[in-house]
């Protein structure tokens, strides 16, 4: 389902980052996972063609959208892709209707078309955003943004979904909750998922296969539906802190009583 392999250079002054990313996966959610600065952003803004590689090729459900060597560039918004961003971008001025049905519109036609209309509709009642679709995003708490911001994704009916750090802009207490919605949404979409993220949580709650990046490079696949127990999984992906076990978190409070 999808297949990259790029390399890209940017530079900022004197720093420059080479990217060289490659990898290929038919699962359906798929994680790039690793440290800040690693290249993941920049793979997913190639992607969404946000960002055009100096070489090599993005395919997604079997379409070329980009080939350097064949001179295929496709434009972002005929990719076919939904994208959630890390802190969700919603339009503060609109209303959460309004800005679900954003990408629907246009300067030459501002207003929704019936079918459009009732799609719009549709989202609004499956996400659960009834009682606040005329209110605007700033009065809405972080779960329901999110809510907001993946009907808007979705609404042009994308062949695949992007997210950027999903749940960075949530308070930890939500995240598990959001994390059983957000997998929720992936299987009953059918269409496949690719998520970027430094938090190995969202790695083990959502995704099929994970691939480590390291320095640009992807250093490790790592298969997450073959059995094996989350210690080793986290260990595969370069997580060496031992899992936070109730007796462990005991002992730490007994040893060190300020730590929380
Ligand atoms: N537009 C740009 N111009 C110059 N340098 C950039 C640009 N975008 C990213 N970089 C640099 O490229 C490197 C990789 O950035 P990238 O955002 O892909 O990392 P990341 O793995 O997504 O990190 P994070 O998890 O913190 O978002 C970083 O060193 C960053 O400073």
């Amino acid at each position: 389902m999808i297949d990259v392999d790029i390399a890209l250079t940017v530079r900022d002054g004197s720093r420059r980052f080479d990217l060289a990313a490659r990898f290929a996966s038919d699962a359906p959610f798929v994680a790039l996972y690793g440290p800040s600065g690693s290249g993941k952003s920049l793979t997913l803004q190639a992607v969404a063609g946000l960002l055009r590689p100096g070489a090599g090729h993005i395919r997604l459900d079997g379409r070329t959208l980009f080939d350097a060597a064949r001179g295929i560039d496709v434009a972002p918004p005929a990719r076919g892709i939904g994208y959630l961003f890390q802190h969700y971008a919603l339009f503060p001025h609109l209303s959460v209707r309004q800005n679900i049905a954003f990408g629907l519109t246009s300067w030459r036609r501002r207003r929704l078309s019936p079918e459009d209309g009732r799609r719009v509709q549709d989202l609004i009642d499956r996400f659960g955003l009834a009682a606040m679709a005329d209110s605007r995003p700033g009065v809405l708490s972080g779960g329901q943004q999110q809510r907001v911001a993946l009907a808007r994704a979705l609404a042009r009916e994308p062949r695949a979904l992007l997210l950027d750090e999903p749940f960075a802009a949530l308070n930890p207490m939500l995240r598990g909750e959001l994390r059983r919605e957000l997998a929720e949404v992936a299987r009953q979409w059918g269409i496949p998922v690719l998520m970027i993220t430094h938090d190995i949580d969202d790695v083990l709650e959502l995704a099929d296969v994970a691939f480590l990046y390291q320095d640009g490079q992807v250093a490790r696949e790592v298969n997450l539906r073959s059995g094996q127990s989350r210690d080793f999984i986290r260990r595969a992906l370069g997580d060496d802190a031992p899992a936070e076990t109730p007796m462990r978190q005991r002992l730490r409070t007994l040893l060190n009583p300020g730590s929380s």
